[in-house]
């Protein structure tokens, strides 16, 4: 069965001249098909989590098995690959190109990944995936001439470019407004009926029902509490 799944990580950080543990101990797992939340107090380390499990970090210790391989021990080349064929990570904030457009943005990863289509084909891929998003209209803008939603909503399209197997999203639907959070709620949806696992971190506990699973980070390490918000599973 197809899984990103995370062993034992530990992460520190040095905050001046003191350590400080983030994860101890940290494991979760995701499989295809599958809509998983994560929440945690702001500085628990979700982010750091995430990263880790996009490649884009390295932990001190544990592991993280891609389809039973190793990511932690991949080269910065291989956790490239990594990031544009399975794994997609959905930044919190900021991520876009200021001197691209909306569409130019999204069909950057599918030009890096070696995908032998025509910019053509991938413009209107990418079009097509802002439309899926909603922001068909801002096919054209410029990332400065986008508000905080809209900005939101390129980047999950660009997130989306590659056809990620496993998408980590991290606070998506922070600032957006209930319409556009629920839009993204049933992306969310559709993509984890069409077999992309997907891990959405949310401090919003209205939408946690929404999930298969709900894992909460705490003191370093991650915690199934599905049962405690009460989701039938
Ligand atoms: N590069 C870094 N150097 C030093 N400390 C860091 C670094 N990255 C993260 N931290 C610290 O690690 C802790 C966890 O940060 P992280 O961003 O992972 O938390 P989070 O749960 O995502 O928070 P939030 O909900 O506020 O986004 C924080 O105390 C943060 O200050």
């Amino acid at each position: 069965m197809e899984e990103l799944r995370a062993e034992g990580l530990c992460k520190r950080f040095l905050r001046g001249k003191r350590e400080v543990k983030v994860l101890q101990d940290a494991s979760l797992c995701l499989g295809r098909g599958e809509l998983v939340f994560l929440t945690g107090e702001s500085g628990s380390g979700k982010t750091t989590l995430l990263k880790i499990l996009a490649g884009l970090l390295k932990p001190d210790g544990g592991r993280v098995l891609v389809n039973g391989r190793d990511s932690t021990a991949f080269t910065e080349d291989e956790c490239c690959d990594l990031r544009q064929r399975v794994v997609s990570y959905l930044p919190q904030q900021l991520g876009l190109l200021e001197a691209l457009t909306a569409v130019q943005n999204v069909a950057l990863p599918a030009m890096f990944s070696g995908d032998k289509a025509q910019c053509k084909e991938l413009y209107s891929r990418a079009t097509a995936l802002l439309d899926r998003t909603g922001a068909l209209a801002l096919r054209d803008a410029c990332p400065a001439e986008l508000s905080g939603g809209e900005t939101k909503r390129v980047l999950l399209a660009r997130a989306l470019m590659t056809a990620p197997r496993f998408l980590l999203a991290d606070e998506p639907t922070a600032d957006l407004d209930r319409e556009s959070a629920a839009d993204f709620l049933r992306l969310f949806a559709a993509l984890r009926a069409q077999g992309t696992g997907v891990l959405v971190v949310t401090h919003d506990w209205s939408q946690l029902r929404a999930a298969d699973r709900v894992l909460q980070l705490r003191a370093g390490t991650v915690r199934d509490v599905t049962q405690e918000i009460g989701n039938s599973g």
